[in-house]
């Protein structure tokens, strides 16, 4: 079995670790990096899985998932420089960091897999989209898709729509949360106890992603299917609409978007 380095054990870093033990990966064939031996230390405990150094791992993995901070990437490159080639494989899950960006850095030739995964990898439900670069090859995309299935629904996309992958379904969990954390606050204006208002919204949220999930419909008919004539939701619509909510998704997504562009552009060739 062929061994995977996680660089950098942060959030993505640790969801992906326990979501590959989930799925059966044995704890030997992992490995892991991570800055603060605390944090190492308390990784190994709750996994088994070894942590070592970055150049120890790129001698021994086979795939190196590189998951620090893009603000962070510099120190890693200079590590792999001169350590990986066409032999390794690389997948970054940083945002905005084009395949590119390491193609220029490591050695000439060497394959480099750009992935934008989301945290619902913790239970199985990651959404993954993924992108080779200019070496890598039908082999390399299906070992990066065979990783990544075990964790969740895969894609692969153009590197091109990696920014707007990034605004939708990488940090669009953050959004589902969001929603989910300010009902039960309504909930709790209504005067239900905290309890209550968060198992009535959580299951609610529960069943209508099953929905959305399972059923052939289009979501503007499962909305108007709840929605009964001179009923209770199409007044809540009404205060939805008049917030201009829609609109606000519209602009929080293409901000985020934006933002993925930006932390790429110092890093842009050319
Ligand atoms: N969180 C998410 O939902 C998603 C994140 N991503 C991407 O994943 C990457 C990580 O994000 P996230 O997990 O949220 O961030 P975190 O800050 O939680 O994780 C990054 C981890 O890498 C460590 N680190 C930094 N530099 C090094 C190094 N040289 N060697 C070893 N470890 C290092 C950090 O240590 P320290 O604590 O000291 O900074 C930190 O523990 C980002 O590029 C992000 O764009 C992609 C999809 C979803
Ligand atoms: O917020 C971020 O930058 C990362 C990328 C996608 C989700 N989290």
């Amino acid at each position: 079995m062929s061994t995977i380095a996680v660089l950098g054990a942060g959030k993505i870093g640790e969801a992906l670790l326990s979501g590959l033990l989930h799925a059966g990966r044995a704890p030997e064939s992992l490995l892991f990096t991570e800055r603060h031996p605390e944090r190492a230390a308390d990784l190994t405990e709750r996994y088994g899985i070894a942590s070592t150094e970055v150049p120890e791992a790129a001698k021994r993995a086979d795939v190196l998932v590189v998951a620090v901070k893009p603000q962070d990437i510099e120190p890693v490159l200079d590590q792999l420089a001169p350590l990986v080639g066409p032999g390794s494989l690389v997948v970054s899950l940083c945002a905005g960091l084009p395949t590119a960006l390491y193609e220029s850095r490591l050695a000439e030739g060497t394959p480099v897999v750009r992935v934008m995964p989301n945290t619902p990898m913790l239970v199985n439900e990651a959404m993954s989209a993924i992108s080779p670069g200019r070496h890598a090859t039908a082999e390399h995309v299906r070992t990066v898709e065979e990783l990544l299935s075990s964790v969740g629904k895969v894609l692969v996309l153009p590197e091109s729509q990696q920014d707007a992958v990034t605004a939708l379904s990488g940090s669009g969990p953050a959004y589902f949360f969001y929603l989910v954390e300010a009902m039960i606050d309504a909930g709790i204006l209504l005067g239900l106890p905290r309890a209550v208002a968060e198992q009535l919204i959580v299951q609610s949220a529960v069943g209508a992603a099953k929905m959305l999930n399972e059923s052939a419909e289009h979501p503007v008919l499962l909305r108007e299917a709840v929605t009964s004539p001179a009923g209770t939701t199409i007044n809540g619509i009404r205060e939805l609409e008049k917030h201009g909510v829609r609109a606000a998704l519209l602009d929080a997504i293409e901000a985020a978007r934006d933002r993925s562009v930006e932390l790429g552009r110092p890093h842009q060739q050319g």
